[in-house]
């Protein structure tokens, strides 16, 4: 959370990034640990159903740098059409002709060569390049996709449908996170603070009046202070923690605060509504290749003297495709995402190197996201405490529409895991019947949709919890200028503004919104821009 305080600006943060975080191999390991907030959802009735409780897993970087620091590094923009729709639904200024040079603003480019430099740019603080170690398999993928009659393409180009071995937010093997980038290089200027450890639990209003003065703070002894701000507030939380500090400040709808003996300040029915993720299914297949750990001397000290080998990569994550389904909102728009996932070098069980971890049988997977979610959840109060996690709603698959979409992302998987490049590694589906569904016949799209109900992959592209939108929208939460309607002095910027989820992973737009939002502060307050 950032506080304009004159000149100055205070940022409330959780702890610094740790150094392991930096070593791409390793993003698994810190899901789950002390710099996640370790959220759940509510039980689902449609999703997560074969999860402990029904809830869904939801992983958040508690830590400087946010998710940024545990995220998979995947550098995609979306599709043009994502900003021209924010545009069309009131938003003035969000159409991709807009918001393309703020993309480029904060990019650098160490490819320029293999991308189009009319969309791509050097000497930003963000460095962006592939990783530079991928496994045999990850070209083998691109194949079956030609195969298919798919492009091989920046999809952060011209056209978003395709395949590719993606860009990542990292330079020369090491995960470059939003703070290692935009934060640690400011560090030193005497404008900036930076608090850590630290929740921000309100934001302040001025006595009788709906305008903000600054922030309600909790160091991690249990101390409240309040930070004062000349100029504005600035929220960012992300989808899940933005409109919480919303609704624990009194912004939100007045009914439901109320419930939770919170004083309404600004009836704002929308804050905490739209929230929607993309949804995803983990398909597993089996290749022939031996399954050995491949976190030993050799891949360690290959990374530490070249940074290159398995630990400087995700193994085959950095693959993505993007193709459209019969079931996508406008033709030929890609509607699906598909995500890959072997070869992490993973420690191995017993510490012994070399340790065969099965017989031949080494298992990949395929997961088909759903790009444009029609399901939409919420964010709600659980309790007045800040420390206290919100209740989240995902809602995930009650709109059956995404459902069709998830299972036609499947078929897909399995028919590119058909193609030549890919029967030449032997790959085959696992068709181990999933939990719950064993009275179906497997393969039929009943048995795909009970399998997607009971394993749900919920992505991580949390979006839209105070959505963007004009006044005249009841459901809008801050307007064009990324302005809370209602309350003056503050305003949000991450992915929760979000009106729709765009196409893709979401931290090269979240990294455009924060890009763009500095734009505008810095305009408003009469700064050179
Ligand atoms: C496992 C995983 C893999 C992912 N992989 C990719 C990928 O490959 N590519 C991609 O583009 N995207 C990926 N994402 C998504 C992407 O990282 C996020 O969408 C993006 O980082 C969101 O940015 P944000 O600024 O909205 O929120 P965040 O990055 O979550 O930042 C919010 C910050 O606010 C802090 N905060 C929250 N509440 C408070 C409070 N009350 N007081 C003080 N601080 C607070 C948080 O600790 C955090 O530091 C992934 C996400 C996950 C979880």
């Amino acid at each position: 959370m950032m506080l304009g305080h004159g000149n100055q600006h205070t940022s409330v943060f959780s702890g610094d990034e740790p150094v392991g975080a930096q070593i791409p191999s390793m993003f698994l390991n810190f899901i789950g640990s002390s710099i996640d907030w370790r959220y759940t959802t509510e039980p689902e009735s449609s999703a997560c159903l074969g999860s402990e409780g029904r809830r869904c897993t939801w992983p958040r970087g508690k830590v400087l740098g946010g998710t940024s620091v545990l995220n998979g590094m995947m550098y995609i923009r979306g599709n043009h059409e994502d900003y021209d729709n924010w545009a069309a639904m009131g938003n003035p200024g969000w159409s991709y002709e807009d918001v393309l040079p703020f993309f480029m603003k904060s990019e650098d480019n160490l490819q320029l060569d293999e991308v189009d430099k009319n969309l791509h740019a050097k000497g930003g603080p963000l460095p962006v390049s592939h990783f530079p170690y991928n496994p045999p398999l990850a070209y083998a993928i691109l194949k079956g996709g030609e195969e298919m009659g798919y492009a091989v393409q920046d999809l952060n180009g011209h056209n978003s449908t395709g395949f590719m071995i993606a860009q990542m937010t990292a330079r020369n093997g090491i995960r470059w996170s939003s703070a290692r980038s935009f934060l640690r290089p400011a560090r030193n200027r005497n404008n900036l603070h930076i608090l850590l450890n630290t929740t921000a639990s309100k934001v302040l209003f001025k006595p009788d009046s709906k305008t903000v003065v600054g922030v309600e703070v909790i160091d991690q002894y249990g101390s409240s202070r309040k930070i004062f701000a000349k100029k504005e507030v600035i929220v960012s939380g992300g989808a899940v923690n933005s409109p919480q500090i919303l609704l624990l400040s009194g912004i939100g709808p007045a009914d439901e605060l109320m419930k939770v003996n919170v004083r309404p300040v600004h009836n704002l029915p929308g804050v905490g509504k739209n929230l929607h993720n993309h949804v995803a299914y983990f398909t597993n297949f089996f290749i022939d290749d031996t399954d050995t750990a491949p976190l030993n001397w050799a891949t360690a000290m290959e990374y530490l003297l070249f940074r290159d080998g398995l630990m400087s990569g995700t193994g085959i994550s950095d693959v993505t495709a993007k193709v459209h389904t019969r079931y996508a909102d406008e033709p030929n728009l890609p509607d699906l995402q598909l995500y890959f996932s072997g070869y992490t070098a993973s420690c191995s069980r017993t510490g012994q190197v070399g340790e065969l971890l099965s017989n031949n049988m080494r298992s990949v997977q395929i997961f088909p996201a759903v790009l444009h979610p029609k399901s939409r959840g919420s964010i709600t109060l659980a309790s007045t405490d800040p420390l206290a996690p919100p209740r989240i709603v995902a809602n995930y698959l009650t709109d059956d529409r995404d459902v069709k979409t998830l299972i036609e992302g499947i078929k897909f998987a399995i028919k590119l895991s058909q193609t030549a490049p890919l029967k030449q590694y032997g790959m085959r589906l696992d068709k181990t019947m999933a939990t719950g569904c064993e009275s179906l016949t497997f393969g039929t799209d009943a048995y795909w949709e009970c399998a997607v109900r009971q394993d749900t992959g919920p992505e991580n592209h949390q979006a839209g919890s105070c959505k963007m939108g004009p006044i005249s929208d009841p459901m809008a939460v801050v307007d064009h200028e990324l302005r809370v309607h209602g309350v003056r002095g503050l305003r949000v910027m991450d992915t929760s503004i979000m009106p729709q989820v765009t196409s893709g992973n979401t931290h090269a737009p979240a990294v455009m919104i924060a890009e763009k939002g500095a734009y505008m502060v810095k305009r408003a307050w009469g700064a050179k821009v």
